[in-house]
């Protein structure tokens, strides 16, 4: 029997609950209950999220009006959580995984498996490091991705989507990963690639930033258009250049292009990238997240960062204008206009490189 245990409870996190918990009770190879850790909070009316949660059903701060399924359990103590879990579902912003990973170092099952729904990365010095690889590393355990043009509150309310499990060597693992989030409205395929999907995840949130900036500044269809188009290279060729196993096709998976796009039109980067450029750069991103997600956390102004440093440490700046431009714009290095300021030669240089 597998027993699930979700670590993470944001907007994308409940989601994610709720997907799995109505497949556990339907399944017979699932223990039905679902834990959920909450990285615990007050809630202005003085109670704690995890009560709420439990006594409602609902996680009111972060997917309110959203049934979880009565088998989701909130659970506060991180240790708790996973006790007797075999599958892992880590989904938390990117910034927060390596700690949590410390905590958890040890208190798993041994026979654990892992999925990481985190869009974001982490620099090390030896380069980038994908989260799953993080995971696997301090843990011990075998990690597999789930990423795709997944906006939370639209699957939330069951509208149809698609998504794109990465796997490495564990064929099985990732077909019962497949079994447990699959819904009529949630249609999961598996590639064997799990860098690919995984830099496809991340990366796009730093194009989402781009496009954000040329929807404030009121710059028109075309011009985002280009972005995203860029913004794809960019992705193909960083992704190749630093991990040469990523295969092409998996930029046509919902991983992929499709997830681009939907970040670009619909998600919270594009959204606060968006009033960071109305504003002419003069309030800071922390400021506008703060204010406009209230609790909810953007990933694309840190991955920017990240990308830069892992650009800035191997000479690649040139290779990619547009990572370079967005992270120059976040940090106020650059005003919001810059962001189509991208010379004609290095435009020309992404396009040879991405063609190799
Ligand atoms: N929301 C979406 O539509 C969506 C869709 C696909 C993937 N994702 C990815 O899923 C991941 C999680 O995003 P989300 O939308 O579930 O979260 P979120 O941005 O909605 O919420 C932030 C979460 O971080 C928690 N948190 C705050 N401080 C913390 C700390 N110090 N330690 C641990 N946790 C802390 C909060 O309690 C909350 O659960 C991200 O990588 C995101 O890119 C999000
Ligand atoms: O709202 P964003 O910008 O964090 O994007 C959400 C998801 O990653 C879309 O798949």
């Amino acid at each position: 029997m597998y027993k699930v245990t979700v670590i993470g409870s944001g907007n994308w996190g409940s989601v994610a609950a709720k997907l799995i918990a109505c497949n556990t009770v339907r399944l017979d190879s699932f223990h039905d209950e679902v834990r959920m850790w909450v990285f615990e909070e007050k809630l202005p009316s003085g109670e704690k999220l995890t009560d709420v949660i439990n006594k409602t059903n609902e996680n009111v701060k972060y997917l309110p009006g959203i049934k979880l399924g009565k088998n989701v359990v909130a659970d506060p103590d991180l240790e708790n959580a996973v006790k007797g879990a075999n599958m892992l579902v880590f989904v938390t912003p990117h910034q927060f995984v390596e700690g949590i990973c410390k905590r958890l170092a040890g208190k798993i099952r041994a026979d654990a498996e892992g999925i990481s729904l985190i869009k974001g990365m982490e620099v090390k010095k030896e380069g980038p490091s994908l989260i799953s690889n993080l995971i696997t590393k301090q843990l011990g355990i075998n990690c597999s991705v789930l990423m795709g043009a997944n906006i939370a509150n639209e699957i939330a309310m069951e509208k149809f989507s698609e998504a794109t499990v990465g796997y490495n060597q564990n064929k099985s693992a990732a077909d019962r990963w497949v079994q447990l989030f699959c819904t009529p409205y949630f249609n999961v395929t598996a590639v064997q690639d799990v860098e690919g999907v995984e830099l496809c995840g991340t990366l796009k949130n730093a194009v989402a930033i781009a496009a954000g900036f040329v929807d404030g500044l009121e710059m028109g269809n075309n011009t985002k258009a280009a972005i995203m188009r860029i913004g794809l290279k960019e992705m193909m060729t960083f992704s190749k250049m630093c991990f040469p196993s990523v295969k092409d096709s998996t930029f046509f998976e919902s991983c992929g292009v499709a997830d681009l796009i939907t970040t670009c039109m619909g998600g919270r980067n594009r959204k606060v990238a968006d009033a960071y450029a109305r504003n002419g750069g003069k309030r800071s991103f922390d400021e506008l997240e703060a204010e406009m997600l209230q609790g909810q956390k953007l990933q694309g102004v840190l991955t920017a960062k990240e990308v830069h440093e892992v650009l800035s440490s191997r000479g690649w700046l040139h290779i990619f204008p547009l990572f370079s431009a967005v992270h120059a714009i976040s940090t106020g290095r650059l005003p919001p206009s810059a962001i189509v300021k991208i010379s004609e030669e290095n435009l020309r240089h992404v396009q040879l490189v991405s063609s190799l």
